[in-house]
């Protein structure tokens, strides 16, 4: 038996008239009940919430503005569920929807509490459909697209395998559809992308993010040892049953927990700290806490408990914390030594600038 998260994209289950397509459902869904026939566990990650709601609200194309966005999803995503709902009973299987934003997977109690109703609905033999909580969620609380998303909740729910599907059936060398555009079966080194053509949108009018946000999920996902698989929707049958299409990401790391992963690849940091030669070292070399004696400049507006970047005196960002102090303490405390701080400023000042605990290293 093995655990998978299966990962659909919005143009892969919608009609361009923003409605649920209820062929592609079919197909997804069948999939699934064929993985589940067989003795495996899947957990589906679905987008679509947005696009499934531009129809029923007469909306042309994907709002721009939030609230719209949000409006449209709280109507898609009831839709979304409903149409499910109804595709998994007629196999017998039960769905239950989970929502999440970016807290649930990366603040230590929402992770715990996350974890759990996962392993209860496994133990339930419930189908747990996975969005982001669109809905409520603020630019500040987004993942902003489900293919990081699926990345950490494969990695939330110990699955032995991530399939993402979309409509390319897999990473090419260049622009799908362009003369001479080859399939990759295979990345074995996150390298290998580095010089890949996957920066250029989308065709579909619905999806978001393209291939880079495909490949950063990737990234994720093998950085912890869960390999993964790109192909289209249409192929949901052969990826499931582990059979070789689309292209295969080889896992190139560990298990790490799930703080740190996304911490080494959040999407936006609010600032960071330039560190001197001697602090690049400590952190990079001896594995230290970063202290305030190492800070040589400051940039940014960030409170303390946000993502920052470490950045070396080459303006090379070296790893990325959690960091303890706001970015207007910093400038009166870099370049002293804590003993001298907590001398003067009192014992709470002798706490790192970034506890090693909360450092990732990029
Ligand atoms: N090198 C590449 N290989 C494959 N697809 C690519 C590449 N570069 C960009 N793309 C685009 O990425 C798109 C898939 O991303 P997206 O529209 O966000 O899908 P989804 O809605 O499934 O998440 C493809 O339709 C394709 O146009
Ligand atoms: N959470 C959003 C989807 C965000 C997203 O990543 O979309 P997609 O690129 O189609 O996977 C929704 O349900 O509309």
């Amino acid at each position: 038996m093995s655990r998978v998260v299966v990962k659909v994209g919005s143009s892969s289950l919608t009609t361009a008239e923003g409605h649920i397509d209820p062929v592609r459902l079919d197909g997804i869904v069948e999939a699934i009940c064929d993985a589940r026939d067989r003795g495996d566990e899947v957990v589906l990650v679905s987008s679509g919430a947005i696009a499934a709601g531009l129809g029923p609200l007469d909306l042309k194309a994907r709002p721009r503005d939030l609230a719209t966005q949000q409006a449209a999803a709280s109507v898609g995503q009831g839709a979304l569920i409903a149409s499910y709902s109804e595709r998994f009973a007629a196999r017998g299987l039960v769905v239950g929807q989970v929502l999440l934003t970016v807290d649930d997977v990366t603040r230590r109690s929402h992770h715990r509490n996350a974890h759990q109703t996962f392993a209860k609905l496994s133990e339930l033999g419930v189908v747990p459909i996975v969005n982001e909580n669109d809905t409520v969620a603020t630019t500040e609380i987004r993942f902003g697209d489900n293919d990081r998303l699926a990345a950490l909740v494969a990695h939330l729910v110990h699955a032995d395998l991530l399939v993402l599907l979309s409509d390319v059936d897999g990473l090419y060398d260049g622009r799908p559809g362009t003369p001479g555009a080859k399939l990759i079966e295979k990345i074995s080194d996150p390298a290998e992308i580095d010089g890949l053509d996957i920066a250029h949108v989308s065709t579909s009018k619905v999806g978001t993010g393209g291939m880079v946000t495909k490949v950063e999920a990737a990234r994720i996902a093998t950085a912890a040892g869960i390999p993964v698989v790109l192909t289209s929707a249409t192929n949901a049958g052969t990826a499931l049953a582990g059979d070789k299409v689309g292209t295969r990401f080889e896992p190139t790391g560990r298990r790490r927990s799930t703080r740190l992963l996304w911490l080494a690849h959040a999407s936006e940091t609010k600032g960071g700290v330039h560190l001197d030669e001697g602090a690049v070292r400590a952190l990079t070399m001896r594995k230290a806490s970063l202290l305030p004696a190492g800070i040589t400049s400051v940039t940014g507006d960030f409170k303390a408990g946000d993502p920052i970047d470490v950045i070396g005196p080459d303006g090379a960002v070296i790893a990325r914390g959690v960091v303890n102090y706001d970015s207007s303490e910093l400038p009166d405390l870099m370049g002293r030594s804590t003993r001298e701080l907590a001398a003067e400023l009192g014992e709470e000042y002798e706490r790192e600038v970034i506890h090693r605990d909360d450092l990732m290293l990029t």
